[in-house]
């Protein structure tokens, strides 16, 4: 059931955002791989033309290339949109990412993407306020330890994320390394967070902390497939 919303939401994305000719930012995990696979079927059936996609991450390269989609670098290609997933979408579209482990290459495609970000969901990532999951924060290889107790100074319990937790399946025990090489610390913030454009800045302050999972402003939409329906959520476009 969860995973009919999560393609229902992700192809009604396709529809309303990616037109023939678009570069793609193609995001990374469950959500979003169902619109990767959109965009491949309708590239294989003729309906869209001369697209080209920026993946968020290896495992998003490997499944655009299987479902047909050429790609391009971002140093040669700037996204028209990026379409990607979210762990929790507030009602201003603040969002919080990075449970799949992919949140700084996501923030950087987000980012560079003309028309902005469209984040796709089931309702269960719909919230009235962020920081009900832990909050990911890539971090520094070196010194992780130190930084982990900076980010707890703010306020949060934070976790090293280990391979074999939540959708990290290499060796488990071992920290999880992202595709850039980085750590992941999980920072659960007890009463939430009121803040995200605050916290954002304060976190960014500590040297390690890399690129927090909070993304601001980035989102133009939001898809949130529920039982009952498709809501679409929009905020101000993003200018060039
Ligand atoms: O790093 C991973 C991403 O930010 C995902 O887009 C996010 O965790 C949502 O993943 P899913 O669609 O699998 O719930």
């Amino acid at each position: 059931m969860t995973e009919d919303l999560k393609r229902a939401a992700a192809e009604k994305a396709v529809e309303e955002y990616v037109e023939s000719g678009d570069v793609v930012g193609l995001g990374t995990g469950s959500t979003a791989s169902h619109a990767v696979r959109r965009i491949g079927q309708l590239i294989a059936a003729g309906e869209l033309h001369g697209i080209r996609g920026v993946p968020t991450s290896a495992r998003t390269a490997a499944l655009a290339r299987e479902a047909g989609i050429p790609l391009v670098d971002l140093a040669d290609s700037r996204p028209a949109v990026t379409i990607d997933g979210a762990d929790e979408i507030a009602p201003d579209l603040s969002v919080v990412k990075g449970l799949g482990g992919a949140l700084l290459r996501e923030k950087i495609v987000a980012h560079a993407s003309l028309r902005g970000l469209v984040v796709v969901a089931d309702g269960s990532k719909s919230v009235g306020s962020l920081g009900g999951v832990p909050l990911p924060v890539e971090v520094e290889p070196f010194g992780y330890e130190a930084t982990l107790a900076a980010l707890a100074s703010l306020g949060c319990e934070p976790t090293l994320r280990l391979e074999g937790q939540g959708s990290q399946t290499g060796d488990p025990g071992r920290p999880y390394v992202t595709d850039g090489g980085h750590y992941t610390a999980d920072c659960l913030f007890p009463d939430g967070i009121a803040e995200p454009g605050a916290l954002e800045t304060e976190i960014k302050r500590i040297p390690g902390a890399l690129e927090t999972g909070l993304f601001v402003g980035l989102a133009h939409a939001a898809v949130v497939a529920r039982a009952d329906g498709i809501e679409i959520m929009e905020g101000l476009p993003k200018p060039d």
